[in-house]
């Protein structure tokens, strides 16, 4: 069998990264949820900028940022999936799917953690100066 030619494999690539881009625009239309994060991801950039942070804290952020997006779609895809094949009621497929909400809470948790202590003591000394 013939390998697969170099612009093949490129055109393959550049397919998926189209389809993946289509998956995040598709979930920002259907989930208020993704939107929020949307904004707020905006927000933290703003701060980021403003407050003029630090190369390791604009990492901290990047991947507290891209932690809440990356559980909120994957908690999208598991609700679509779960309404696919469990549109009725059944107790697995409520459990999967506060599961997956748990998943976006904890990325939550841990993206709030990382704004308090990157962003706390700046916005503390705005407002006590
Ligand atoms: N098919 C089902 N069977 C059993 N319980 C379900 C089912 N669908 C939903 N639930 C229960 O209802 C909750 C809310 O489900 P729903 O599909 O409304 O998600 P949602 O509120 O849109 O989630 P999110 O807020 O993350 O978008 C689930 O977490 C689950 O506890």
């Amino acid at each position: 069998m013939a390998e697969p030619s170099q612009d093949s494999l490129l055109r393959r690539r550049v397919a998926s990264f189209g389809h993946a881009f289509r998956g995040v625009a598709s979930a920002l239309r259907s989930e208020v949820h993704m939107r929020f994060h949307a904004v707020a991801t905006v927000v933290v950039i703003g701060f980021g900028f403003y407050f003029g942070i630090s190369r390791l804290e604009w990492a901290l952020v990047a991947l507290a940022v891209g932690t809440v997006w990356t559980a909120e779609l994957l908690n999208t895809a598991i609700e679509v999936v779960v309404n696919l094949v469990s549109p009725d009621y059944h107790p697995l497929a409520g459990k999967a799917k506060d599961v997956a909400s748990g998943a976006v809470l904890m990325a939550g948790f841990a993206a709030l953690a990382v704004g308090l202590l990157v962003f706390g003591p700046r916005v503390w000394a705005l407002f006590a100066t």
